[in-house]
Order: C-alpha cells, then structure tokens, then sequence
C-alpha cells in the first residue's frame, strides 16, 4: 500500500479513535437494538435474486468525490439519488462513508436508509470490528473490506463481526494474492476492483485474468470503471452478471436513467 491509501488509512485510524469516544460501542449496541428488524444477508440475496430475474444485478453507488476525480456530482442530493436508482432496477446501494476523499459522511447513509428498502453497501475504509456495528447501526446491509490493506486475521475478524450482524461482506482484490486470501473467507462475496488503488489505473482485464481463479459457488462482483455498454458485454461475455458502477452514474444528471440505459435498455 502507498501514496493516497496510505494517507487515506491513517486519517482513517484517527477518526476512529474519535468516534469510539464519542459514542462508546455499548451505545451503538442499544441503538441497534432499537432498529427494525432487516432480513439477514438480504444484500447477498437481492444481487442473486435480481440476476436470476434480468440476467444481471447492479449495485448502484451513490459518491460526491473520489481521490481520483475530485470533485464528480457538485449538487449531491442523496435521496434523489437513492429513489431514482431503485425505481431504474439497481438490486442494491453502495453509499461511500469516507469523509476526507469522497465527501461521505454516516449522515448520508441514514438518509437513503430512510427513503429506500434497498440492501446498502457501507463502502469505507475499514478495519475495526466497531466500525462494523456502525454500519449497522446506520442502517447498512453490508460492508466492505479491502483486502489490499487487511491481513487474513484481521479479514476473517471483520466477516466474524459481520456474520454477528447478519451483514454480508463484499470483499475486494485486485490481485492473484489478495483473493485467495478472499476466497478463504466463507460466504463473502468476491469483489475484483478494475482500479488499482495505488496507480489509480483502470482495466477490465483484471476480472476476466481473476475470474478464472473463483470457483463457480462464489458470487462475484466487478467493480469500478464500468462506463458503457461494450464495457458491460465484455463482462457479461466473460459470465459476469454483478456490477458496482459509481462514476458513470454520478455524471448523468439522472443516474438512475444512467443505470436503465447502461444495463436494460432494449438495443
Ligand atoms: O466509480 P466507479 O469507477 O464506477 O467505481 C465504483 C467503485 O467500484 C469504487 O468507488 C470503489 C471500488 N473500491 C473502492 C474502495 C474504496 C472506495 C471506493 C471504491
């Protein structure tokens, strides 16, 4: 790991300290406690449930900035957002919390929580078994884990806190090392992210090369620098049939139409 991760993680470590002070993990347990009741795994089941029914699945993201584009949707209405994604067919949210580079915040995640009944994906930089109650007591379905930056141990920490929660885990690499160690953790879902995040680089050719090392009983999720409909093909060719497309929904100025055209639009 280097450059922006690097700074990225350590900010991270520092704002975690905070928040356990602020709000101690008895509290987040009672307000847990306190949630309406969600289905377990319900993330997991509405990728494999929506791919059944349409041949496909999208996990629509909903992020103002990236590390890499700075600035990407200026007038960031998240609700907005949520509803027009989920009325376009998106089987699940992912909602960045990272507040330095991506402009996130926990404020935007209970805010689609309270106008949508889709699944939502905590997409952060995680790396404490409390952050994992937080997720959840936010309002999310599942986390995800980074396994450029987690070792085994701490891998298999975070999917034991998870499974506590009935939260899925979506657990993402880059590379030939870090999945196998994500393929030893039971049930998560393998996410192969087209983006390097050191170099920032994108290409495709990353899940079709890793593709061929996941057995067929893991679900697998394709991730970042999907833009357009020979991008989709070109996945779909290859056998995959879940998405997580953030950007190129972000720059229409209705993302959901974005969703609707990229993936079930009649040719
Ligand atoms: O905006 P894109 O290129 O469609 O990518 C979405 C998503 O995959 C990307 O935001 C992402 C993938 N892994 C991450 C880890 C942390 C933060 C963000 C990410």
């Amino acid at each position: 790991m280097q450059g922006i991760l690097k700074t990225i993680w350590k900010e991270k470590e520092l704002r975690l300290q905070e928040s356990k002070s602020a709000v101690p993990e008895a509290q987040l347990l009672r307000q847990i406690e306190e949630l309406p009741v969600r289905p377990r795994h319900a993330f997991s089941k509405a990728l494999a449930e929506k791919a059944s029914l349409s041949g496909c699945s999208v996990i629509a993201e909903i992020k103002k900035a990236s590390p890499s584009k700075g600035l990407i949707r200026p007038k960031f209405n998240p609700q907005e957002i949520a509803k027009s994604y989920e009325r376009n067919g998106a089987a699940c949210l992912s909602v960045l919390t990272e507040e330095g580079y991506f402009l996130g915040s926990s404020e935007v995640l209970m805010q689609v929580r309270a106008c949508s009944s889709l699944p939502i994906l905590r997409k952060d930089f995680l790396s404490d078994p409390y952050q994992i109650l937080e997720a959840r007591a936010w309002g999310a379905d599942a986390v995800l884990l980074i396994a450029a930056a987690l070792s085994s141990a701490q891998l298999s920490e975070m999917a034991q806190a998870a499974e506590e929660q009935g939260l899925d885990v979506l657990v993402e690499s880059h590379d030939e090392e870090e999945l196998g160690r994500a393929l030893e953790i039971p049930r998560a879902l393998i996410g192969i992210n087209n983006r390097n995040l050191d170099t920032f680089e994108v290409s495709l050719e990353t899940t079709v090369r890793l593709k061929q090392l996941v057995p067929s009983d893991r679900w697998l999720v394709s991730e970042s620098g999907i833009h357009d409909r020979a991008d989709v093909s070109r996945l779909r060719q290859i056998g995959i049939r879940s998405f997580l497309v953030g950007e190129a929904f972000m720059r229409k100025a209705d993302p959901g139409a974005g969703l609707r055209e990229l993936f079930y639009a009649v040719a």
